[in-house]
């Protein structure tokens, strides 16, 4: 076992909370998992299973449930696995418990409404002792439970510090690549969100699998496009926290977000009701930052426009299709 990194706190027992968890016990790492419902906790301590998020999933015996945010002090690095809007709620309630210098990896896919900022600057400032990093990619929650093979980026600052981490919480089927283009990953899983509302949109319309195809190529070189404004590298762009994690939420109603908008394409509304879908609230922020760099998204201002209703589907399908014929860029 690697000497750096024993202890792992999970922040959020959610589906991928759970999923981490039992990945990082399978690492060999010992792992404390938060939730803040204390019921819930207890039936996990008591079945090893968490029915409310990952149904079917046995927890690994090295993971220990807790409801209480102070037993993760002492922790040596900390995920926090909780939806982008309450991340910054999340980890000021940590703060207190965390000795300076402790990693905290966010691995929640969103830009936080209000602010426009990304998870790792949230936590810069809602935790500012914490050094900050980024784990993201493409990875079901099931998929990674169930032990099939995932390969998923995991960025910080410090190189040296992103490679100590992604070898501490691999192993091989959940295996992480290291970086140090924070922004890079941080802006793929924020923004193939919203895109693949669009994707499932298009699955509910039937419009055939070339359009969909087309939606994902242009849908990536939106997501290129703001990833170069505002300071990611094109290597992580073209990465599994970019281009393989767009692939993955673009293509299976698996995917929550493409799952909203396959409802949307078929006339269904916001559903499934109680899910979370990050793009729905990712949308208008995303679509907002873009317009401050002068960056062009057709795609996610259609997908904005739809969400608050503004346009119904076949006008923002409409408004796509008559867009002029121009160079590809
Ligand atoms: N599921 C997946 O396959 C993947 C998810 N992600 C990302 O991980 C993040 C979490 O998603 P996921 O686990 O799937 O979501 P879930 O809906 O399964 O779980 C969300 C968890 O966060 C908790 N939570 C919500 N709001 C708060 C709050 N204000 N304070 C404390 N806890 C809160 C919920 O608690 P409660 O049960 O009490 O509501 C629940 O435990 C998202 O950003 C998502 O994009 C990334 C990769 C894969
Ligand atoms: O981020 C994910 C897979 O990489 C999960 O996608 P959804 O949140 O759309 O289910």
């Amino acid at each position: 076992m690697s000497a750096r990194y024993a202890s792992i706190g999970v922040v959020g027992a959610g589906a991928w909370g759970t999923a981490l968890a039992n990945a990082c016990a399978r690492a060999g790492r010992e792992v404390m998992l938060w939730g803040r419902d204390r019921d819930l906790i207890a039936a996990m301590a008591r079945t090893r299973s968490n029915p409310a998020h990952l149904p079917g999933v046995v927890l690994a015996d090295d993971v220990r449930p807790t409801a209480d945010l102070a037993a993760l002090a002492g922790m040596d690095a900390i995920l926090l696995v909780v939806p982008a809007q309450a991340s910054r709620a999340v980890a000021a309630e940590l703060a207190p418990h965390l000795a300076a210098g402790t990693p905290v990896v966010t691995c929640a896919k969103g830009i936080e409404r209000g602010t426009s900022l990304f998870m790792t600057q949230v936590l810069g400032e809602a935790c500012p002792q914490a050094v900050p990093a980024i784990l993201s990619g493409p990875s079901f929650a099931a998929d990674v439970a169930a032990g099939l093979p995932t390969a998923v980026t995991l960025a910080a600052r410090d190189p040296g510090m992103a490679e100590a981490l992604a070898t501490a919480l691999g192993s091989s089927s959940f295996r992480l690549y290291h970086s140090a283009d924070v922004r890079g990953v941080e802006i793929g899983g924020a923004a193939k969100n919203v895109l693949a509302i669009a994707a499932g949109i298009v699955g509910g319309r039937k419009l055939g699998a070339s359009a969909g195809a087309a939606l994902i190529a242009r849908g990536f070189a939106e997501l290129m496009r703001f990833g170069k404004a505002y300071g990611a590298r094109a290597e992580t762009l073209t990465g599994l926290s970019g281009l393989g994690d767009l692939i993955l939420t673009c293509s299976t109603a698996q995917s929550r977000n493409y799952a909203l908008g396959l409802s949307l394409g078929q006339d269904e509304g916001l559903h499934p009701p109680g899910k979370l879908a990050e793009g729905a609230l990712t949308a208008s922020v995303l679509v907002a930052m873009a317009q401050a760099r002068g960056v062009d998204m057709p795609i996610a201002r259609a997908v904005e426009a739809v969400l608050a209703g503004r346009s119904d589907i076949e006008q923002a399908i409409g408004s796509l299709l008559a867009r002029p014929q121009k160079a590809e860029a």
